[in-house]
């Protein structure tokens, strides 16, 4: 397993590019299911989870090639789909696997998707995807593991899920782009990722509207074409990087940005003192001194993501002040809080809140990563320690970050890749 080893101290400069967003890709590559004809992909990020995403879909009878310079470009044919089924194998190791649930039904009458059970941040039921498909019409039952939904063709219906759910608005959304007649999803999440999925879906022919607040309208139709789109950039990626330089210290400008879906993470650094100033697709910005605390809650979008939250407790955690931060989406995101008490950070727990009292300083140990974000609090975290911080168990960074180490170097970070089987670096 590979580790990384980081020495911190060096404050971060430079340029940096934003990869594709993880969480846009996974729907869109999904979509590709929908249709006959070819969709093609760019802005792909080269991530752990977009392979494992490519495995499924080949493994349906998908054919998909990646192309383009430096293969970021993802071409799909879903002409030939030979399987219906979502085997565990891969799906334990990706939630998203189920965003083939919706896609497959809505095309082939059937789809039978293992069950995702929990994983480190929570219990992550899948019960509103469900829901929404029974409203549609389809025939669901749970077999040996298995969610299978069955229906001849899908009917419109109005459905208000019991909370925002972000994979489940997605797949309802390309659940009803195929149904017969009018889909209302009701109380649907508003996140950037849905809207770049259903861009995707109407440059594909589909009638949607709504997409971005929390009222989706969708007319069915009886097929879909090909198309060409482009992959929002990852805001998480770009959020990430902002609190690396807002903890280090330094000046940054992350090219390929799209600051417009960053707001509630933009506002947030700079109430803790970053100097931020954007343009249409780049951020800068430069960090001198110690940051403040900032308290937060993370909530829906527009909201403070969840998939922020580690990230900007690695701030606070060397932050003049304390920061009271709540999370409101997950029952257990709070995994990196006893790592990051290792390099000597200083957090309280009580339910859903964390009381971060910043320190001076924080020292390198070794670490472990449990999950994608708090391994990048760590990193962050890592980038300031005095010494050195050994992160085990990034595969869970390499999930979700394309090259995080790579991009960091270019920052002029101390930080390399340590192979499991040798001590090599990478
Ligand atoms: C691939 C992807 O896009 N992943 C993102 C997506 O995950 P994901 O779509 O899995 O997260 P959801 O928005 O569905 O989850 C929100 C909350 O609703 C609960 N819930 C959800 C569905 C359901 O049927 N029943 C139920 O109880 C979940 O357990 C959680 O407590 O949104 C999360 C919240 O912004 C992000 O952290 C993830 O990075
Ligand atoms: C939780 C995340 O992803 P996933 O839903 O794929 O587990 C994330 O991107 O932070």
């Amino acid at each position: 397993m590979d580790k990384l080893q980081i020495t911190g101290g060096r404050p971060l400069r430079g340029e940096v590019e934003v990869s594709g967003a993880k969480n846009a890709a996974l729907p869109c590559l999904c979509a590709s299911l929908l249709t006959a004809d070819a969709v093609t992909l760019e802005n792909v990020p080269q991530l752990n989870d977009i392979g494992t995403t490519l495995r499924l879909l080949r493994q349906l009878g998908v054919k998909a090639e990646r192309a383009g310079q430096p293969g970021d470009r993802v071409t799909l044919d879903a002409t030939r789909v030979e399987s219906l089924e979502a085997p565990y194998e891969l799906v334990k190791t990706m939630r998203a696997s189920i965003l083939v649930l919706g896609p497959l039904v809505a095309r082939f009458g059937e789809a039978r998707v293992s069950l995702p059970g929990g994983c480190a941040i929570g219990q992550r039921p899948i019960d509103q995807h469900i829901k929404g498909l029974a409203a549609m019409g389809a025939e669901i039952s749970i077999e040996h593991g298995f969610v299978v939904a069955r229906a001849k063709r899908l009917k419109g219906a109005t459905i208000r899920t019991d909370m925002i759910t972000v994979t489940g608005t997605e797949n309802l959304m390309m659940a009803a782009v195929l149904a017969e007649g009018l889909t209302v999803l009701e109380n649907a999440a508003r996140e950037p990722e849905i809207v770049d999925l259903a861009e995707l879906l109407i440059k594909m022919g589909a009638r949607i509207s709504g997409h971005g607040t929390d009222r989706i309208v969708i007319e069915g139709v009886s097929r879909l074409h090909g198309t060409t789109h482009r992959v929002m950039p990852d805001r998480i990626e770009a959020g990430t990087f902002l609190c690396a330089v807002g903890a280090a210290g330094g000046e940054i400008v992350l090219r390929n940005a799209d600051p417009a879906s960053m707001g509630a993470t933009l506002d947030k650094l700079a109430e803790a003192g970053l100097a931020i100033e954007c343009g249409t697709d780049w951020v800068q910005a430069g960090m001198s001194g110690r940051p403040r605390a900032v308290g937060f809650r993370t909530l829906e979008y527009p909201g403070f993501a969840t998939d922020m939250q580690a990230q900007l407790m690695a701030l606070n955690a060397i932050a003049e002040g304390t920061a009271v931060i709540t999370e409101t989406i997950f029952e257990n995101r709070y995994m990196h809080v006893q790592e990051l008490r290792r390099l000597g950070a200083d957090i309280e727990i009580d339910g859903h809140t964390a009381v971060v009292k910043g320190v001076a300083g924080l020292s390198g140990a070794t670490v472990m990563a449990t999950d994608l974000r708090a391994s990048a609090s760590l990193v962050i975290a890592g980038l300031v320690a005095d010494g050195q911080t050994t992160i085990d168990r990034i595969y869970h960074l390499d999930r979700g970050y394309e090259q995080m180490e790579r991009k960091l170097l270019q920052l002029g970070a101390d930080i390399r890749r340590v192979s499991g089987s040798g001590g090599q670096a990478r």
